[in-house]
């Protein structure tokens, strides 16, 4: 039984989905702070949690056995992710299912800054009939920036082209031809700030983007300029913005979100800013997205709890369904010949040319299941592993061929595998041995002198013991005349009977290799 945490306001469908499997119990509860959540949390297999619920570095160095935890929306800056990832915790997101609403409220914000209609709004509701104070702008002709492309800011400039507005866009990992298909043209941001007459933000908050906008490129401005910040708080510079709107250097802002939420005890000083339309958190609050998200998360969970398959993931590569099942018996593959690798070195590996499961492999069998696929990179980095991947699409004899070169202080492994029909993942080179073997439950490693008689006194000597082969497979150098045998049996040997194999003439090593 896996135990499930929602806090948040989630949508019930999401909640549904999660209760119809007698695998999982769920827990709904209130938006949970400090102490009270580190003490809920534990023993909780996975958290679902929107913007409200701080998953801090405290509340997670203190959880214990949490596996996963889902953001039902895009940012993940309410949850210490490096910490989650030292911890093995899975972070998934549910990336697109708010991106319309978001950007329609985008278009919203725009719309009603160019009109003023939120201030005629309140003006009316002070009963005074103003016809003179509210003239508005167009958005025909006008530019507008964007500043990051991604989901929300392309459905924005979308939306834009059809009012008729010129679009300038900045984003460093947008294509020119992208850009151009799209209809936006990419302008430095100097010129973004210099021509712009509406400049809206659609990053992360990140390192590169706190503080983007501040009082020198608001100086760079039109004084008409309207700004919109419906990404995340601190993108804008809360006070440089504030003095702007105060002192009238720029005509008009619109703020969804902002640097600490809700921002009245930090007294923000957009509070009091004039025309400004301030508005809390709300881009992706329509019945929709939050459908949309709750869903995408609630099975986010599901697919991870139930299959170990992990979509969506902001602290692991994400592969898709389809994609995952494509690469299933590869996982498996290199998570298996990374288990060989380090029952064969032991633990003290230099070099690396791998993955993530061949890393998971090759700790699992010194650090248990602390290790997993989140956390195996950062454990190999932590014990100095230098790592290496590379691609290489040369036609081979193999449809597909995993190769693997381990180094350690004293000797180097190479350990190909190939996966035959997706599913059937074989260990097919053993340090330049060929064979054809699944590399699985319990076995038998033997390397012998390439003369008749060896195969048959091994096979003899289990016999004794009363240890079914399963399968016997022999790879040999002819130069050399060497040989390498991978034995299957059905249990594990005692250790007289190691003994008793590296005994037999011609027999020069023998190795028990348990592979899960
Ligand atoms: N107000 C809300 O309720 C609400 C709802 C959904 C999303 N959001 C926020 O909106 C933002 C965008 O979401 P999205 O789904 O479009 O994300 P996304 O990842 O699809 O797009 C973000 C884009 O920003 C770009 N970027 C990153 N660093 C940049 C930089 N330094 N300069 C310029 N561009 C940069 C990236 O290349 C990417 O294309 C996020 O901050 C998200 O948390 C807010
Ligand atoms: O949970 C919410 O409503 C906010 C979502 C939004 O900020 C996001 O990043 O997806």
């Amino acid at each position: 039984m896996f135990r499930i945490l929602v806090t948040d306001k989630l949508d019930a469908e999401g909640v549904e989905i999660l209760k119809r499997y007698k695998e999982f119990d769920v827990v709904e509860k209130e938006t949970l702070k400090g102490d009270a959540l580190i003490q809920e949390l534990r023993g909780y297999d996975a958290i679902i949690v929107r913007s409200e619920t701080k998953l801090t570095k405290e509340v997670l160095e203190a959880s214990e056995g949490l596996k996963i935890i889902a953001r039902a929306g895009v940012g993940v800056d309410n949850i210490d992710v490096p910490t989650a990832t030292k911890k093995g915790i899975v972070v998934v997101n549910a990336p697109s299912g708010n991106t319309i609403s978001t950007a329609e409220y985008t278009f919203a914000m725009m719309i009603a800054l160019a009109r003023k209609i939120p201030f005629a709004h309140a003006s009316m509701q002070q009963k005074v009939w103003d016809r003179k104070s509210f003239k508005g702008v167009e958005l025909l002709n006008k530019t507008l920036g964007v500043i990051g492309l991604g989901r929300i800011g392309t459905e924005v400039a979308k939306r834009a082209q059809a009012f008729g507005m010129k679009i300038l866009g900045y984003d460093p990992y947008l294509s020119e031809e992208m850009a151009t298909k799209l209809g936006i043209e990419l302008a430095s941001l100097e010129r973004i700030y210099k021509e712009s007459d509406f400049i809206t933000v659609h990053t992360p908050l990140t390192d590169a983007t706190r503080g983007l906008i501040g009082k020198k490129e608001i100086e760079m401005m039109k004084k008409s300029v309207r700004i919109i910040n419906c990404a995340r708080g601190g993108i804008i510079d809360e006070a440089a913005l504030a003095e702007a709107l105060k002192s009238g250097r720029i005509a008009g802002a619109a703020v969804d979100v902002y640097s600490k939420e809700p921002p009245f005890d930090s007294a923000n000083p957009l509070l009091d800013a004039p025309n400004c339309i301030l508005a809390p958190h709300l881009g992706a609050s329509t019945a929709e997205a939050q459908y949309n998200v709750a869903i995408e998360s609630a099975e986010a969970v599901a697919n991870f709890l139930l299959h170990g398959m992990i979509v969506n993931s902001v602290n692991m590569p994400s592969v898709s369904k389809e994609e995952f099942n494509r690469l299933k018996a590869f996982v498996q593959l290199a998570e298996r010949l990374g288990s060989v690798a380090a029952q064969i070195l032991g633990n003290s590996v230099s070099i690396c040319l791998l993955t993530r499961s061949f890393l998971k492999g090759l700790f699992m069998p010194f650090l248990g299941d602390t290790v997993n696929y989140v956390n195996s990179l950062p454990t190999a980095q932590a014990r100095g592993v230098k790592l290496e991947e590379t691609i290489d699409d040369t036609p081979c004899e193999y449809t597909n061929l995993l190769k693997i070169i381990v180094k350690s202080d004293k000797e180097q492994l190479e350990l190909w595998g190939t996966v035959y029909a997706q599913v059937h993942g074989k260990m097919v080179n053993f340090n330049n041995y060929f064979f054809e073997a699944t590399p699985s439950g319990n076995m038998l490693l033997i390397a012998n002198d390439d003369v008749p008689g060896v195969v048959g006194r091994v096979g003899t000597i289990l016999g004794e013991k009363n240890i079914n082969i399963a399968s016997m497979h022999v790879g040999r150098k002819k130069e050399t005349r060497k040989a390498l045998i991978l034995v299957a049996i059905d249990q594990k040997p005692e250790a007289n009977v190691i003994e008793q194999l590296a005994k037999v003439p011609g027999v020069n090593k023998v190795k028990f290799l348990y592979v899960e």
